[in-house]
């Protein structure tokens, strides 16, 4: 008999000690609810603000087989944040999310019943495709948003409507190989993955999400990051 299909979730999280909790609940809701099997792989960078030990308080009420602990001393951005944390993934699929519930878990099943509709190596959530949208972001973010994934199409091509985004499911090994290939380090890292998995020749299907800004806590985008990010488009154009 096949094994049951497990979702982890890889939650990195730096100062999120007040969505951490509703985040936990609101997984451990959609998962039982629609029957599905799943762990959540906490990645705290060492948040000054104690969600550390939010992070155990949660593993005692859900139990250590549903939350894995894996934190990292300092803080070593997004992208290997992600790296770090699939090595201790046990599902056969994985879905990065931001633990901020700008994701929001409704709409895991709804990538999980597209992906196998046609056994899809990615699903990527998307906010600029049908009713997708974002909520809360003043003028300026959203035009940094819409710049950024307007100049990755345009210099690169790979015909994915969100590139930017971070709220994507996978199969664990189709991760495993992408990440493997990618180099960036901070937020540069959702782009160069999906440039990476389209060239590999992975299939990619989209389900349009609604992201609503934060309620607690700041946004970790600086402005350095946003040089990085045109740096590593221009040198993705040169090399896949
Ligand atoms: N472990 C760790 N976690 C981090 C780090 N930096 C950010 N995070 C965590 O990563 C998630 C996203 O960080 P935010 O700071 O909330 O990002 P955002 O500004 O809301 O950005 C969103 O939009 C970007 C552009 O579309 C996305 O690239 C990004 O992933 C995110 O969805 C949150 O759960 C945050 O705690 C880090 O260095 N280390
Ligand atoms: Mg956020």
């Amino acid at each position: 008999m096949a094994q049951k299909d497990k979702y982890s979730v890889l939650l990195p999280t730096y100062n999120e000690r007040k969505n951490l909790p509703i985040i936990t609940w609101l997984l451990n809701k959609t998962f039982t609810e629609n029957n599905m099997d799943w762990e959540i792989i906490i990645v705290d960078d060492g948040s000054p603000d104690g969600t550390q030990e939010v992070a155990k308080q949660l593993q005692k009420a859900y139990g250590a087989n549903h939350i894995q602990l894996k934190p990292r001393a300092g803080k070593l951005g997004l992208g290997t944040a992600y790296v770090h944390g699939l090595q201790f993934a046990t599902g056969n699929y994985v879905i990065i999310m931001d633990a901020d519930f700008s994701h929001h878990p409704k709409f895991i099943p709804r990538m999980a019943e597209l992906q196998k509709s046609q056994n899809y190596d990615i699903v990527t959530g998307t906010r600029y495709a049908g009713d997708g949208g974002v909520y809360g972001w003043d003028l300026k973010r959203k035009f940094v948003s819409r710049g950024a994934n307007l100049f990755a199409d345009t210099v690169l091509r790979p015909g994915v409507s969100d590139l930017t985004g971070s709220f994507r499911l996978y199969k664990r090994e189709v991760l495993q190989k992408v990440i493997s290939s990618t180099e960036s380090k901070g937020y540069t890292f959702q782009m160069e993955m999906m440039v990476r998995a389209k060239a590999m020749g992975f299939s990619v299907a989209e389900v349009p999400i609604s992201f609503v800004d934060r309620v607690y806590g700041e946004s970790k985008l600086g402005g350095d990051e946003i040089v990085e990010y045109a740096k590593g488009v221009l040198s993705l154009w040169m090399k896949v």
